[in-house]
């Protein structure tokens, strides 16, 4: 399949994508000569660049202005606050910027065992990639961590006024009138992002807000959304024209929007097309992400292709950091067994076998979830049971002033094994993780309330409460 004629250039191990890849070269790989490949816009990958890190640097300062405006409630009175959008801007990037060029500079010069590729690479064979240029890398072993990418929509192609995630934070200015295209967590994100900065937006998606979530968490979503958005769901952009001024776009109920900008926030494509792994016949997924077994192995015709392992969005189901950081320790520890048992010597490769995975959402309300829904846990078989506590039932909900936000649990009332945790309100990321340890260890909730102390009047009183329910519930 080489159609380059330059010479061959040969490592022990290439690694396709600085994101969480760029982890895999620790102190036990030194031995080894290593290729890092990486076409990114910036260096690092996803999450520090154009993902989560800066994405909550910019939720943070909008949360503070909008719990200023909302705190008449308590009693605070405030005179009008804003937020400078070029400012919180430069602070972030002040601040990411030189950590990405840092890392490129020691991958690039500082250990003698590594090499860095800044280029587009393709499979040219199994273990075989043609660089852009024409350079040929062949390795014994490969790890393909190369990500993913925003969904491009066929209506609003990506320009200057419609941006991606990638483009989101890094306007010149933000503009006054803004679309945010999607029902996901990008689009929630920043919808409540542009709006905390001050920006008119309207988030629109086909179908209602999260539908892969919980009933009432999507629903009190859209509700609590929209007292600091517009959000129009159900519905779908049919003919985008631009004016002088920005964009027209013409719904599916016929009535138009006048918009200054576009976010389209659609969803990510894992990048597999880009490294032309259909064409050396790897098996795919049905959205087109790479098939791998349980020890992160690339599958062809449904059997591990030796020394050929993927990490990350472009091979998970999950497009989250601590699934893909996950996978790259798997990844690091089955390169180094897999070598050992090619020598003969006593090895095994590792499952990736952790528990539920958790998906946060840190928008304008927060949400936290793992696991099943009451419903799903009933369609898979379960004899489940569901609790629901509302923040307002607690103290911490009175001093908060808080009527939407609540946790619901759901528990398998044999094994009173939590199957599934549910929070929408302040800090449920935080909330979530007690429930989240006592799934992954397969703990039952009998006596996890009354077990321990739980801070009075902190917010974790909230979960003592859902547990103490969830407890009486399953002895019913
Ligand atoms: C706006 C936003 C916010 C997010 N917030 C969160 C969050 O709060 N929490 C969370 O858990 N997750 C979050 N995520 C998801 C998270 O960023 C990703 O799951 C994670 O970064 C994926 O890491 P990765 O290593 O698989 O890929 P990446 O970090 O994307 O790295 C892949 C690299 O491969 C390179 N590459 C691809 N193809 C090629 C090729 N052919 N040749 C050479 N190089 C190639 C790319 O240039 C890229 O640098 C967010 C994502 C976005 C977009
Ligand atoms: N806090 C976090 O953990 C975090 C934050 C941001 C992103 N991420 C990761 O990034 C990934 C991408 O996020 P996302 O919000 O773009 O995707 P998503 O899958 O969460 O949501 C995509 C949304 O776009 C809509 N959509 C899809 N195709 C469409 C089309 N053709 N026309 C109109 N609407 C369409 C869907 O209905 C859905 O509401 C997520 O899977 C997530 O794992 C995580």
């Amino acid at each position: 399949m080489t159609s380059s004629t330059a010479p061959i250039e040969e490592f022990d191990l290439i690694i396709i994508g600085a994101g969480s890849g760029n982890s895999i070269p620790a102190p036990e790989l030194k031995h080894l000569k290593i290729a890092i490949v990486d076409d990114g816009r910036w260096f690092g990958g996803t999450c520090l660049n154009a993902g989560c890190i800066p994405t909550k640097m910019f939720v943070r300062p909008a949360d503070l202005v909008r719990n200023v405006r909302e705190a008449g409630r308590l009693g605070v009175s405030t005179a009008e606050v804003s937020l400078d959008w070029a400012a919180v801007r430069d602070r972030v990037f002040g601040r990411i910027d030189p950590i990405s060029q840092s890392g490129e500079q020691y991958r690039a010069s500082g250990e003698a065992n590594i090499s860095l590729v800044r280029e587009t690479v393709r499979f040219t064979g199994m273990h075989e990639l043609t660089t852009a240029s024409g350079r040929v890398l062949r390795a014994t072993q490969i790890v393909i961590g190369g990500g993913s990418r925003p969904r491009e929509l066929e209506v609003l192609p990506f320009g200057e006024t419609v941006f991606s995630s990638d483009d989101a934070m890094r306007l010149e200015h933000l503009p006054e009138r803004i679309a945010v295209v999607g029902g996901g967590v990008v689009a929630a994100e920043f919808s409540a992002i542009y709006s905390g900065f001050g920006a008119h937006v309207t988030q629109l998606n086909r179908s209602e807000l999260f539908r892969g979530l919980d009933h009432d968490i999507a629903e009190t979503f859209t509700e609590v959304g929209s007292r600091n958005w517009q959000i129009r769901a159900g519905i779908e952009i049919t003919e985008a024209k631009q004016t002088a001024a920005g964009w027209t776009l013409t719904l599916s109920d016929s009535s138009t929007l006048e918009v200054d900008a576009v976010l389209v926030a659609v969803g990510r494509v894992p990048n597999s097309d880009r490294l032309a792994t259909p064409e050396v016949g790897f098996d795919h997924e049905e959205d087109g992400r790479l098939s791998v077994d349980a020890y992160q192995q690339v599958l062809k015709n449904g059997k591990p292709v030796g020394g050929v392992f993927a990490l990350g969005d472009i091979s998970s189901p999950h497009q989250l950091k601590h699934v893909a950081n996950h996978d790259a320790r798997v990844v690091a520890r089955n390169l180094l067994a897999e070598a050992r048992i090619a020598r003969g010597e006593d090895a095994q490769l590792t499952e990736n076998t952790l528990g539920p995975v958790p998906y946060t959402v840190f928008s304008a309300p927060e949400i936290a979830v793992f696991g099943m829904s009451l419903p799903e846990a009933q369609a898979a078989g379960y004899k489940a049971i569901e609790v629901r506590q509302d923040y307002g039932g607690t103290a911490w909900g009175w001093a908060l002033e808080d009527e939407d936000s609540f946790c619901k649990l759901v528990v398998e009332r044999g094994s009173g094994v939590i199957l599934g945790a549910h929070i929408i309100g302040p800090d449920s990321p935080i909330l979530l993780q007690p429930l989240l340890q006592a799934a992954s260890f397969g703990q039952s909730i009998r006596g996890l309330a009354r077990g321990q102390y739980w801070p009075h009047p902190a917010a974790t009183e909230i979960i003592e409460n859902a547990l103490l329910q969830a407890e009486e519930e399953i002895q019913k």
